[in-house]
């Protein structure tokens, strides 16, 4: 799913209207499906003070108190009344509530604080329209707000948040428990500093004018499900193993062999052809029992001496590996000569960014850093938006995609590209789940997807395996371990 700019979604309001929608009836519309979604989400016992800017937010609140009313709910309305040069469209919803004997319209300020449980806020204050900080009774009643325990539901953008970056200084943000946006994702719901603002994000439909989306160009997208179904190739019969290609997991010391024996797992449940395992000595016995399905080649005897260089496979390199000082030059001598795809993780990638080798990285290899490891290699930013853009520059520089494992995980691609993951949750964040990837990566990428493809497929399959985790283990009991055994209940999803 494309991610457009505010600028961008406001001229898609304007194209939809030009091909015959007016303005009134487009917001009526995203107001129906807000609505719509209230209804089917809360009781009618339920109470809903709506908090309505000037703006087209506000008329989009305005319209939810009308439709929430006429569903039986108890509504009451909050404005501005110092602010009362409403938008054309805001006047006449306005206008129409007024009609309305039971709602009550009242001032900000007569808001107090409550705990009702009954009780749930609405906020259309301010939308993708927002150009400056709040202030004055704006930022008051978003600090009243934010101070009561009560839900909230955010229209279209939690106030006091930018569509697409990151907001000002000591800015005032409503804390959402919900965001009900219209037809796309904003930048700013995936960024760990502002999408923390926006609790469980719906998106709802209204039909802006698909031409004009395709038409648009964007360098930043959601990984939804459509991409992934055209992605995935379904495993064909009359194959043999040899078509699903060689996997190459590399990794593993003494007191770390853990980690590359999930990633050789995660290569195997992910449907590698052939899959080895290289590791020190040491790794032998655990390896071999524990992932019976691979081969084992030894490297030195506690730590990895060296990489040999196996004709037609792909490697992932990493996990577990240490840094000791015969595995760095090991490393060192293997990507001197590799020209074959290659992921880098972990280790790997901290050898490669202490010894200011960055350069050996080969083109069009992967690179998974988590924010740290991303900071070792690159430099140090100030936020997740800057690093962000740091990654596209160094992807395209370097011809290679980074795969930055973030609460969103992000695929950067070497034209500047950005893919935001919405899989996952944080029974993920756990040490392991990195070494999961990149048994994924490895395994897709030997299996011949595209290497970018592999990229967007691996890191949507890592989360969604976690989010089947988290359904039926909790957050706190998954183990990555789990991820692994959940690998093929992705694939039949997918396949069913
Ligand atoms: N396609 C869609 O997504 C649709 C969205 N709708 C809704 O419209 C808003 C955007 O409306 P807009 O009138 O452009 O902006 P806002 O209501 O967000 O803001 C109003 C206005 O306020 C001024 N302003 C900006 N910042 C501040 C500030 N800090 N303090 C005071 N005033 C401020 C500025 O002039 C803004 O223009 C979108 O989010 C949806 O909710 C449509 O209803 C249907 C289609
Ligand atoms: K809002």
């Amino acid at each position: 799913m494309k991610i457009l700019t505010a600028q961008q979604i406001k001229a898609c309001d304007s194209a939809t209207i030009g091909k015959g929608i007016s303005s009134i009836n487009l917001m009526e519309k995203a107001s129906k499906a807000c609505a719509d979604w209230i209804n089917d989400n809360f009781k009618t016992t339920h109470k809903f003070l709506i908090f309505c800017g000037n703006g087209n937010n506000g008329g989009d609140g305005f319209a939810i108190a009308r439709m929430l009313y006429e569903k039986s709910f108890d509504v009451e309305v909050y404005i501005n009344e110092n602010q009362k040069d409403f938008s054309a469209d805001a006047k006449i919803n306005l206008k129409k509530l007024k009609q309305i004997s039971g709602i009550e319209i009242k001032d900000f300020s007569s808001f107090s604080i409550l705990k009702d449980e009954k009780t749930v806020i609405i906020d259309a204050i301010f939308g993708y329209g927002l150009n400056r900080k709040l202030s004055g009774n704006s930022e008051k009643i978003i600090n009243k707000l934010n101070q009561t325990k009560i839900q909230k539901i955010a229209i279209d953008i939690p106030t006091g948040l930018y569509a697409d970056k990151l907001m000002d200084e000591n800015a005032t943000v409503l804390k959402a428990d919900f965001t009900l946006t219209f037809q796309f994702y904003k930048r700013s719901f995936l960024h760990p500093e502002t999408g923390k603002f926006c609790g469980k994000i719906e998106v709802l439909n209204i039909d802006l004018d698909q031409d004009f989306i395709n038409e648009t160009e964007t360098d930043y997208f959601v990984i939804d499900e459509n991409i992934i179904r055209e992605i995935y190739k379904p495993r064909e019969e009359f194959s043999h193993k040899g078509t699903f290609g060689k996997s190459i997991l590399v990794g593993g010391s003494y007191r770390k062999v853990g980690a590359i024996l999930m990633s050789t797992l995660s290569a195997l449940k992910t449907g590698s052809g052939l899959t080895f395992t290289i590791a020190p000595e040491c790794a032998n016995l655990i390896l071999q029992s524990q992932a019976p399905e691979a081969m084992f080649m030894d490297s030195g005897e506690k730590y990895i001496e060296k990489i040999g260089i196996v004709d037609k496979a792909v490697y992932g390199i990493g996990p577990g590996l240490g840094k000791e000082i015969q595995t760095q030059k090991a490393l060192f001598e293997f990507l001197k000569s590799y020209k074959n795809s290659i992921v880098i993780d972990a280790d790997a990638l901290n050898i490669l960014a202490e010894n200011d080798k960055i350069n050996l990285i080969p083109k069009n290899a992967v690179i998974t850093p988590h924010p740290l490891e991303f900071e070792r290699l690159f430099g140090k930013t100030e936020n997740s938006f800057e690093r962000l853009e740091l990654a596209r520059n160094k992807a395209e520089e370097l011809q290679i995609f980074i795969i930055l494992k973030d609460h969103h995980t992000a695929v950067i691609t070497p034209d500047r590209k950005i893919f935001y993951n919405i899989t996952g949750n944080s029974g993920m964040a756990k040490g392991g789940s990195g070494d999961v990837l990149t048994g994924i990566l490895t395994s897709l990428i030997s299996q011949k997807y595209e290497i970018g493809k592999a990229c967007i497929f691996g890191a949507w399959l890592h989360g969604k395996a976690g989010d089947f985790c988290a359904e039926e283990f909790s957050k706190e009991a998954m183990l990555p371990t789990d991820l692994i055994s959940k690998i093929g209940k992705v694939f039949k999803y997918l396949s069913s």
